[in-house]
């Protein structure tokens, strides 16, 4: 049963992806409906003042909204969800961002039958450009997960995936803007070494990184036709390209996303499952 009165989203945990998931929402849809429960009050009061969100605690947060978005780290989940027993019940919609850590696990800190929906966004959402993996647990139903993705599609877009692959999500999407950060990291420095000014080198790979991701996005042809359209015969990419497969950049990436996925496994205490 839920209770009247209870409605909107409480967002648990105002770090980094909190005010990623928290801005673009708010930007879509003002601020009212939205609460933060966040530990630490000087930040409480930053994303209060930068957003207009009220800001409550756990109980409060609890009776006041319907769904409730747990957004601390993994390793803080536990205390967390120990706290949130005796405040949860199955009206609410308890939805994860939390890494490796599976809607079972969650399951089975909450009484029984609330539903939970694991989710795996990503920071783009700060500027509506997200990418929102989600997986339901044992008691959400089609209604749960169209409501965490309603939710999650108003900062960027939204898949479904049985839960067994999350880990490899949050290898790939949740993780991966931290690479493309590096990527662009190393070519503004090595426009520097070039002897470019450091923001003239910053605008170039910007604006090359955005041109290049909207050509994946938008014009239908894999990655390979693209970079075969820039390598001139005996020109300067494949002389690039050449040196980038001599210090095995390809392989770096791949031992890159599966240590993340070993990582996430590791934060979960193992591999989630899917529903049967
Ligand atoms: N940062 C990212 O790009 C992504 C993070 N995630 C997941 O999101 C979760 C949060 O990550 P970040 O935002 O990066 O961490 P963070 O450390 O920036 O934020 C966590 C926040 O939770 C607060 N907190 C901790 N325990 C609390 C409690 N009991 N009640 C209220 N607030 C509490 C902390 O004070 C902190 O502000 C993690 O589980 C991470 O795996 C998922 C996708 C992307
Ligand atoms: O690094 C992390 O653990 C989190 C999960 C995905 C992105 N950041």
């Amino acid at each position: 049963m839920t209770p009247t009165g209870r409605r909107g989203l409480a967002i648990i945990g105002g770090g980094k992806i909190g005010e990623a998931l928290l801005s673009g929402l708010v930007r879509r849809g003002g601020a009212d409906g939205i609460l933060v429960c966040e530990r630490s009050p000087e930040r409480a009061a930053q994303l209060a003042e930068r957003y207009g969100v009220g800001t409550v605690e756990l109980g409060e947060a609890a009776v006041r909204a319907r769904v409730l978005l747990l957004a601390v780290k993994p390793q803080d989940i536990d205390v967390l969800l120990g706290r949130l027993a005796e405040h949860v019940d199955t009206g609410h919609l308890v939805v994860s961002v939390a890494a490796g850590v599976a809607t079972a696990r969650v399951e089975a800190a909450l009484p029984d039958g609330v539903p939970v929906v694991r989710v795996m966004p990503n920071t783009p959402a700060l500027v509506d450009e997200g990418m929102s993996v989600l997986s339901a647990g044992a008691h959400a139903g089609e209604e749960h997960l169209d409501e965490a993705a309603a939710l999650l599609a108003a900062v960027g877009q939204v898949r479904r995936v049985p839960e067994s692959q999350q880990d490899a999500v949050t290898a790939l999407s949740g993780s991966g803007p931290a690479y493309f950060f590096y990527l662009v990291e190393a070519m503004v420095d090595a426009g520097i070494l070039l002897g470019l000014p450091r923001s003239l080198a910053a605008d170039l790979v910007v604006q090359t990184a955005l041109g290049a991701a909207v050509m994946m996005r938008d014009s239908g042809e894999h990655p390979v036709q693209l970079r075969e359209a820039v390598s001139s015969p005996g020109g300067t990419t494949v002389a690039a390209i050449r040196e980038l497969e001599r210090h095995g950049v390809r392989a770096a990436m791949t031992a890159a996303i599966e240590a993340a996925h070993a990582r996430s496994i590791e934060l979960g205490g193992g591999s989630g499952r899917d529903r049967t």
